[in-house]
């Protein structure tokens, strides 16, 4: 029988995304597990923010507008859209999560003619629920919340806002199998992606997904703040009514007209200025993504994750208690309960083991697919058995 280090060091040596870890800025003596927070900086950011800064806009200024810099939300949305399994056109970079999903409830109730209840997935990270209850208190809806497998949708719900994968516990959702519920039910779903993309598929065209919204600074590495983005597929953009309708999904934003007439494209999920710096760095960290197949990444988080669930009972046994799903059912995470969470977390880091601590109990160790090596798994589980010691 292997011993766990024999085990992670042949698993390393077979793992076929190894050579991706090469293309970040990593240090080697941390053991890095807050992807899902953070995403890790992929080296050929700094060299294109220097380019961006002193050639695009320090030497043809304004002049960039016209060169590339207008359309790059919808280009870059291009680049997540097989990421999430969209065809072109349907994915739009830019604000917030947060400011997409106020966009997103708002067009969804002005869809639902007549509807006035928003279901929103109970576990979820809370600025969903605070952004569903104001746009209820805006609109004159109302929320509920409810579980996931228990939904009780009505002929009054209009949208159901749900996580792919459940920020706290790690476990992650049948998109396919919600989807058809919410329809059969003649509501809308929005899915937050925002734990899931760059993690595992999504297939959101395949599953008639009506919405989704997800961050881009996690698994996808765009760097602190960077833009989100909003898909909308082909078949609801006209009736897409957004409600933060600013110059930049007008239909001709140059021609400074008084009333607003939407883009007919998903340009019409934009608002106000992009934040270029931003859009561009998020640009050039999806290089990393170049040849990657979304099933590869997936078959080694699966690989990765079990992993480190068996170093975790082998070394740490019951002082922890492991809160994501052993089956297949779990996102790119696994969460551990214990006591003290936040102390054991903060001397976890202070040994250069980052992970991060969610309230109540919870250790949450993300596990990056691209960057991610099963000595770092191993490490994690063993400095996790000395602290607790
Ligand atoms: C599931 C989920 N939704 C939304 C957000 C918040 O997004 P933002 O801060 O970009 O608005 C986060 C993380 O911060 C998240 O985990
Ligand atoms: N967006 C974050 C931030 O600006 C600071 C610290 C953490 C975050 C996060 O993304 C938290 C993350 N959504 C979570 O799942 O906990």
């Amino acid at each position: 029988m292997p011993s766990l280090a024999e085990r992670a060091r042949e698993l390393d040596a077979i793992d076929p995304l190894a050579d991706r870890r090469k293309l970040f800025d990593l240090d080697d003596s941390v053991v890095y597990l807050d992807g899902n927070s953070l995403g890790a900086p992929p080296r050929s950011v700094a060299d294109r923010m220097t380019e961006v800064v002193r050639e695009q806009w320090g030497r043809r200024l304004i002049r960039s507008w016209g060169e590339g810099w207008w359309t790059a939300p919808e280009r870059v949305g291009d680049r997540i859209a097989p990421l999430v399994g969209a065809a072109p056109g349907q994915v739009v970079v830019g604000d917030s999560t947060s400011a997409n999903l106020f966009k997103a409830l708002v067009a969804a109730l002005r869809m639902a003619e007549g509807r006035k209840e928003i279901v929103v997935d109970a576990a979820t990270f809370p600025t969903d629920g605070y952004i569903a209850s104001s746009v209820a208190r805006l609109m004159g809806a109302t929320v509920r919340a409810a579980a996931l497998d228990a939904l009780e949708l009505t002929e009054n719900t209009a949208v159901v806002l749900a996580n792919q994968v459940d920020y706290r516990t790690g476990r992650a959702y049948d998109v396919g199998a919600i989807t058809s519920e919410v329809h059969a039910a003649g509501a809308l779903v929005l899915w937050d992606l925002c734990h899931s993309v760059g993690a595992l598929p999504v297939d959101l065209d395949a599953h008639g997904v009506d919405l989704a919204v997800g961050c881009t600074y996690k698994f996808l590495n765009g760097g602190p703040g960077a833009p989100a983005f909003l898909y909308v597929p082909q078949r609801l953009q006209d009736s897409f009514d957004q409600p933060l309708a600013g110059w930049n999904g007008h239909r001709e934003p140059f021609a400074m007209a008084p009333e607003f007439e939407p883009s007919s494209a998903i340009a019409r999920g934009r608002c106000g200025t992009p934040d270029i710096l931003s859009m561009l760095a998020l640009d050039a960290a999806l290089d990393v993504w170049d040849g990657v197949n979304i099933t590869d990444v997936r078959e080694k988080s699966l690989a990765l994750t079990g992993f480190f669930i068996d170093c975790v009972d082998s070394l740490v046994g019951s002082r922890v208690s492991v809160v994501t799903p052993r089956d297949s059912t779990r996102g790119s995470q696994v969460s551990l309960a214990c006591e003290d969470a936040q102390a054991v977390m903060d001397a976890l880091i202070a040994r250069d083991v980052i992970g991060d601590f969610r309230p109540p109990n919870v250790l949450r160790f993300g596990f990056a697919a691209l960057y991610g090596r099963y000595t770092d798994a191993l490490r994690a589980a063993s400095t996790l058995a000395d602290v607790l010691t």
